[in-house]
This record gives C-alpha cells, structure tokens and sequence, in this order.
C-alpha cells in the first residue's frame, strides 16, 4: 500500500529545513516528472501545448517548456499576469533560451494543465472556465501537473475541471485525488519524486492506498483440514429474501466451509447453503441486515448482542438497535445515504449525501472516533475502509458495479472471511479489493455484470 496525505506543503517545508534542498531543485524535479510521462509515450517533435497559471503550478509548466524546448514542438501560453517569483525566475530562464508564447489556444497531440494546483482556493474565474472547457474539448493526451485544474483541496469541483488522463502530482498522493468526484478527471496518477525518494520525502500517516498485493485470499495450506476448519458463516435473511441469498451465495464462493442462512420461511437455496431458524452452534460470524426490511426486535437485539464477528449491512444503519453493536470490533458496510442515516443515529451530524460526498474523509474519521472499534467500509466510487485512526482507500471498483445486488455480494465476501478467521479490519479490506478487482476481471462488457457472475469472478481470482 502507499501513503496518502491530507497536504503535502509541510513535507516539502520539511526538505528545506531538513534536506537544505531549494524550491527550485523540488521543482525542477517536478518538471523532470512531467518531461519523463511526455519522452515515455512520445516521439520527438509531437506537438506539446502547456498552459501555465501564475503560481507554483504553472512555474512547473514554464520549467516543463523549458526542459522540452527544441526537442519537441512547445506552445506555451500563460493566460494570466505572473504572480510567484518562481513562475517569473521560469520565464525568463524559458525565454532566453528562445521559448516563446502563444497568444491562443491551439490543440496539439500533447496537453498539459498547469493552471491552478494545491493553490486554487476559489471558484474558477470564467476566463479560466473557458480554457479548460477548450482543452477538455481538445482530442490531446491529457496530462494534469500535480492536480487537475479546477480540483480543490478537498476533493471537491465547483464548476467544471480539466479531464486528464494521467495526473503527475507532486512528491506524494493527496486525499484530493481520491474523492468520488475527482475518480472521473484523474487518470492514472502518477507520483513525481521532489529530489529525494518517496521514502525520505513521506513522513508517518494514517491514510493508506491499497494495491493489488494488499488481497490476501483465503488460503487453504492446512492438509488436515475439514469443512468446519474455514468456519460456518450464518447470514441473517429479511423480508427482501434474494439479498441474503446473494451474500450466502459468495460467502459459499469465498472460502467459508459451511454457510446457512437463518430464516423463518421457505426460501429457495442452492443444495450447499443450509437453513436455520437459530444462531448454528458452530457459527463463526453472522452477516445481517442485507434485505432486512420489517424485523423481529427482540430476535435481531439477540442477534446484535453476540461475541461473534459480524457484518452489518442496509437497512440496519436507520434503526437505534444498531448502536448495541457498535462497541464492538463489528465491521459496518453503508452506502452513502446509508452512512448518512447512521450519523444520524448516532448524533454525530445531519447531513445529506452531498454534503457527505464533499467531505468523505471528515466524516468517516468523525464516525470513527467515536467509535474506535467498529471497522467502517464507506461505498462509493472509491470505497473507504477505517477503523479508529486509519483509513484505506480502495481505487479498483468502476461503474460496473453500480447494480442491484453488488453491495450484498460484498456483505458476503466479508462475512465469508470472517467466519474463516480473519480480523475484521482484514477481512474489510481484503473483501473490499476482491469485490473490486474481480468486477475489473469480468471482460463482457461494463453494463452486464449480475451478481452471479461477479460471484463467478470472485471464485476465478
Ligand atoms: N515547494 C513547492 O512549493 C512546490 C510546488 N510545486 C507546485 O506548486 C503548486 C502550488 O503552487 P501555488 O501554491 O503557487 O498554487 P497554484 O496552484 O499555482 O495557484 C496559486 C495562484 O493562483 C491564484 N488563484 C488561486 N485560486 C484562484 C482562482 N480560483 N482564480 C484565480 N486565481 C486563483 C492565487 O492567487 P491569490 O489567491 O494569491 O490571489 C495564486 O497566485 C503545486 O500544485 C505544484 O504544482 C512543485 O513545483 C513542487 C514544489
Ligand atoms: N461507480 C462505482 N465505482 C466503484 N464501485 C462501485 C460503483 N458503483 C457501485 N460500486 C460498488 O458496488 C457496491 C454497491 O453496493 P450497494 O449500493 O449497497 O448495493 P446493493 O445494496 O444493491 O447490493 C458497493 O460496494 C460500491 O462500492
Ligand atoms: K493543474
């Protein structure tokens, strides 16, 4: 996994007090970053046209003309009065080599986007609406410097911003880069080294990226083994009976050696997924909520109360009886209107999803203080997964999963790892990529995909 950061000016602070290392040495390593994603892909004289803002940003920009000059076709256009002495220093360096400006937008195969970085603080002026509407329009490779242009600190785009297809940041990943709303503009993200390497520029922290190799599939190396070796899942099912079915199914996929659901009526099963009226005497962990709808109180406060690893899902996050779980290292899996539902059961804020959306990383670390045991995993186009200080982000969903039914399929997933013996925080995070990487593997096409198959994915990782 990689780090992440909430902002990185301390850490550059940090390579000056430090490393006795130069503004203009980190930028010109920031510079030397978006000249090697340009020389990588290529060829000698492409055209580049490079828009540079009068801040820091765009003095990488200007440097980045400066580095490409005579080797490939540069057009620089600087739209704005200069405003930081680094961008001017840049200029003038650029210009006596001979680099010179144009007066207008012109699209060439290469585009990068040094108008506004870390810096932006308001809304976009419409002039600079304007250009990044034109180069968004452009049919050009994308390359964001640092952040694209119109992404502010938090994550957030008030009016529009620059689509790139790879963004270039600066020293270490933020958590701008990975809110909901900016997953459509970043592209591949790419991290320059500031003249040191990542390991000496990043200090500690609490905020994590998750990588492939962070999947740890349930791994069957015991020879001795027998069914009740990987543990006895019970998935509580409600009143919507193919949610709980769903979980069973891929919990059943996943590795749990036996799975049953708990239900009072018929319900259709596969001939491997048993059914029960009570907690198995073997259950490991219980899974509950999924489809939950109109419930038995005195049944699911049972439920609720036992010492078993449990996921929580659904319809339980707008019911008061969920905060007798909630000291416990139970794993909660919400969507956005879900977890807005339990903030306000727990009294911690009445927000709507938007607000929620604007600020993800706020409230997931607000949740989690109070409740410090409890393992949150926050759906969404990058799903958050916390617990006490931590937060994981997972990058891999897409939009083949925005169906019906993918969110049981993870409640199962995770019940299924932690009926196997997982810790929960584990089990979160590792459902959490499965789920995600395995939709990436369905290669049909992105609209298809039903529950089944994805529990078919699963099975092939
Ligand atoms: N160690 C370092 O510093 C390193 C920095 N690096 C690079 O520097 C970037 C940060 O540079 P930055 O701080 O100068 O901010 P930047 O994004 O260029 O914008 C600030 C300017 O924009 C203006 N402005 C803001 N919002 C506006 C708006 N809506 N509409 C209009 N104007 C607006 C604002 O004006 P002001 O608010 O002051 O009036 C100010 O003039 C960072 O992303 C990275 O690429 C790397 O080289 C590595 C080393
Ligand atoms: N656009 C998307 N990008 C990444 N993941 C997505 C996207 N849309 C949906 N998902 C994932 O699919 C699941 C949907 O869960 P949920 O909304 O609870 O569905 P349901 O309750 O119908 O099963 C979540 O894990 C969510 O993160
Ligand atoms: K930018």
């Amino acid at each position: 996994m990689q780090n992440i950061y909430y902002e990185v000016g301390s850490l550059d602070k940090r390579c000056y007090e430090q490393f006795a290392l130069s503004e203009d040495l980190l930028m010109e390593h920031a510079a030397l970053a978006l000249e090697k994603e340009i020389t990588k892909t290529f060829d000698k004289n492409s055209s580049v046209l490079i828009v540079s803002g009068m801040g820091n940003n765009g003095a990488d920009g200007i440097a980045l003309a400066r580095l490409l000059y005579k080797t490939y076709d540069v057009k620089l256009y600087i739209p704005f009065e200069l405003k930081s002495p680094m961008a001017k220093l840049q200029l003038k360096r650029a210009q006596l080599l001979g680099v010179n400006l144009i007066n207008e937008l012109q699209e060439c195969d290469i585009v990068v986007d040094s108008l506004f970085g870390s810096g932006l603080k308001r809304d976009l002026n419409e002039a600079s609406q304007k250009i990044i509407e034109t180069l968004n329009s452009y049919n050009s490779y994308k390359i964001a410097c640092d952040i694209p242009t119109g992404i502010d600190f938090k994550g957030d785009i008030s009016t529009l911003a620059f689509f790139a297809d790879v963004t270039v940041t600066m020293g270490a990943l933020k958590t701008s880069l990975f809110t909901d709303t900016a997953k459509d503009y970043v592209g591949e993200i790419v991290v320059a080294n500031l003249g040191v390497q990542r390991e000496v520029y990043e200090t500690k922290t609490d905020l994590f990226l998750l990588e492939k190799e962070d999947l740890k599939l349930p791994l069957r190396d015991k020879k001795n083994a027998h069914k009740g070796t990987f543990g006895h899942l019970n998935v509580v099912i409600g009143s919507k009976k193919g949610a709980g079915v769903i979980a069973a199914k891929a919990a059943f996929g996943f590795g749990a050696g036996l799975v049953s659901v708990i239900c009072h009526e018929c319900v259709d099963l596969p001939y491997h997924i048993m059914q029960t009226h009570n907690l198995s005497e073997n259950c490991t962990a219980i899974a509950l909520g999924m489809g939950l709808g109109i419930y038995d109180e005195k049944e699911i406060e049972n439920i609720l109360q036992s010492k078993l690893p449990t996921i929580i899902d659904a319809d339980l996050f707008y019911e008061d009886i969920i905060k007798i779980a909630l000291q416990k290292e139970v794993v909660l899996t919400p969507h956005p209107k879900e977890f807005c539902a339990l903030l306000n059961v727990c009294e911690l804020a009445d927000i709507k999803v938007k607000e929620l959306q604007k600020n993800r990383f706020k409230y997931v670390e607000m949740f989690c203080k109070k409740y410090p045991k409890v393992v949150l995993l926050l759906k969404g186009a990058n799903v958050l997964i916390a617990q006490n200080e931590k937060i994981f982000v997972n990058t891999f969903g897409s939009a083949v999963l925005s169906k019906g039914g993918s969110g049981d399929v993870l409640g199962g997933l995770v019940g299924s790892l932690l009926a196997q013996g997982y810790k929960p925080l584990d089990a979160a995070i590792s459902a959490s990529l499965a789920h995600a990487i395995a939709a990436s593997n369905y290669k049909k096409n992105n609209y298809s995909l039903i529950p089944s198959d994805l529990v078919e994915e699963v099975k092939r990782l």
